[in-house]
């Protein structure tokens, strides 16, 4: 996660692009905006376009020495504190770099953590009273997309007011961004607020349930494909990566992603180029990745289930969505926004709340969070027909399956379901549509553990020995809606 070191602008200028981006990761994971050059031509162009705060320069590079660039800095006045990366046993490079006006040097190879107190001192050293002219870097205002969607995120608490603030902080970079947090605490809001109050809020924002794809299409879905290139691909066609161009790719459930994949994300990550499936050409992608999960991707990087390199890649800002247990001081103020939300949407008026059914909102568990709030205060709306809710409007969920959540079943289906159904029905009703009779007979499974288990897709994936991903799938497949799904099948509705 980062430090609390004040964010900055960082020029790092080194002809080895896995130094260089080494360095990057580095800074970047500190909360810095961190432009890179390969020589000193690149770096003198960044350095006429606009003023940095630290400067980080090898000493040798292809078209001369980084000294060079210091001494350009010192004469022409410039703020930026330089620090100087020489070979191992350079003393006299140092000591030259230090008269040059350098305000520190590091040798090869790098230590990340001198590296990063390093950049901290000249910081710190640039905005003590003495440097005064150089004001401390203010993060500009959000724009009006992004602060309606901060908004969006409701809550005082002041863990919610710590996670808006950063998110305005990091949407400025393009470091890619890990949210963390258990289901249903919000983190796509958060994903879709740092697009939002990112300089890409008017490009696309593509979000993409890793978990939801079946094994077989998702180098396909991620990367695109050409026609012919698989059985069933009748078109060109192309993937996340080409859609979110120009804006934010948001991987929801990262922790999910099978193995095969993970090598070929962070292979794209590296490059930043993606080939489709059967195309012969790479073609550049310009897209900040934000992921996200609620498993503990250090557990599965030690289980040897996430790769370490792409952890490292997509975690360079860490962000964590607090459970709402931990901020039960939220919940009044989000029930009430939440029973606008659906009373809005379902052009309804707005019922309040009675004292006694926030107590009992209040003194439950809620393992699925701000989802599970939602799926219960659309319930009690679904039930109630008064102009205050109670706590009888809850009621117990446990009871039957909402008749809007079951179509009914065909009559042959229907004989085949019941127990009692006699073997002359079974003879005379045999289905005419087996894959049909089939899809009605997963759906009532599936409608059955999912409300056995309080809607929650995890846990009815376990009652039916399925993992997410297949539970997910099938949920998708056979069109099933859930509580609280505001607009299709693949809703997010229930897991922990
Ligand atoms: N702080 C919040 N303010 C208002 N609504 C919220 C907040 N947090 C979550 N929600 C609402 O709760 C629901 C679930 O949120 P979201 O999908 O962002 O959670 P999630 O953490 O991404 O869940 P999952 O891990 O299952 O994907 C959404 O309808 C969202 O609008």
């Amino acid at each position: 996660m980062p430090s609390p070191t004040p964010s900055a602008s960082i020029l790092v200028v080194d002809d080895e692009p896995d130094l260089r981006t080494l360095y990057e990761l580095t800074l970047l994971r500190e909360g810095h905006a961190v432009t890179t050059a390969a020589d000193l031509q690149q770096a003198r162009e960044q350095l006429a376009s606009r003023r940095f705060d630290v400067l980080i320069s090898d000493m040798q590079l292809p078209d001369g020495l980084g000294l060079s660039l210091l001494r350009e800095v010192a004469e022409r006045q410039r703020s930026e504190k330089c620090i100087v990366i020489t070979a191992h046993g350079s003393a006299e490079n140092a000591v030259e770099s230090l008269k040059a006006g350098a305000f520190d040097y590091l040798t090869k190879p790098v230590d990340l953590r001198q590296l990063r107190s390093a950049v901290s001192a000249a910081l710190l050293s640039q905005r003590a009273p003495a440097a005064a002219p150089n004001e401390p870097q203010r993060v500009a205002p959000p724009p009006p997309s992004g602060v309606r969607a901060l908004e969006r995120i409701v809550g005082r608490s002041s863990s919610i007011v710590q996670i808006k603030g950063r998110i305005e902080k990091v949407a400025t970079s393009m470091a890619p961004v890990l949210i963390l947090g258990e289901s249903g605490t919000g983190k796509e809001l958060v994903a879709r607020a740092v697009h939002e109050c990112s300089h890409r809020a008017h490009g696309p924002f593509i979000a993409v349930n890793c978990g939801a794809i079946p094994e077989n299409l998702i180098e396909a879905e991620f990367f695109g494909a050409r026609k012919g290139a698989y059985t069933g691909a009748s078109a060109d066609r192309e993937g996340y990566f080409q859609a979110a161009h120009g804006g934010t790719l948001f991987l929801d459930e990262i922790g999910d992603l099978p193995l095969a994949m993970q090598a070929k994300l962070l292979r794209v990550i590296q490059e930043r180029r993606v080939r489709a499936l059967g195309a012969v050409q790479e073609e550049a992608v310009d897209v900040r990745l934000v992921s996200a999960t609620h498993r503990d991707l250090p557990a599965l990087v030690q289980a040897g289930q996430f790769r370490q390199d792409l952890y490292y890649r997509l975690n360079v800002i860490g962000l964590r969505t607090p459970a709402l247990r931990d901020r039960p001081e939220d919940l009044p103020e989000l029930a009430h926004a939440l029973l606008v939300r659906l009373c809005h949407d379902a052009g309804q008026a707005v019922p309040d709340l009675s004292p006694a059914a926030l107590h009992w909102l209040q003194s439950r568990e809620l393992p699925g969070n701000v989802r599970e709030l939602e799926n219960l205060l659309q319930r009690a709306l679904a039930l109630s027909s008064g102009a205050v809710l109670h706590p009888a409007d809850f009621g117990e969920i446990s009871d039957t399956i909402p008749d809007t959540l079951v179509d009914p079943l065909p009559a042959a289906v229907d004989a085949f379901a019941r127990p009692s159904a006699a073997s002359d029905a079974r003879d005379a009703a045999l289905p005419d549509d087996l894959q049909r009779y089939l899809d009605e007979q997963e759906r009532r499974v599936l409608l059955q553990a999912l409300q056995a288990c309080g809607f929650n897709r995890t846990a009815a994936a376990a009652r039916l020995g399925l993992n997410l991903r297949q539970m997910r799938y099938r949920i998708q497949r056979l069109g099933i809606m859930l509580p609280g799904a505001a607009g299709g099948a693949d809703t997010e509705a229930g897991d922990v």
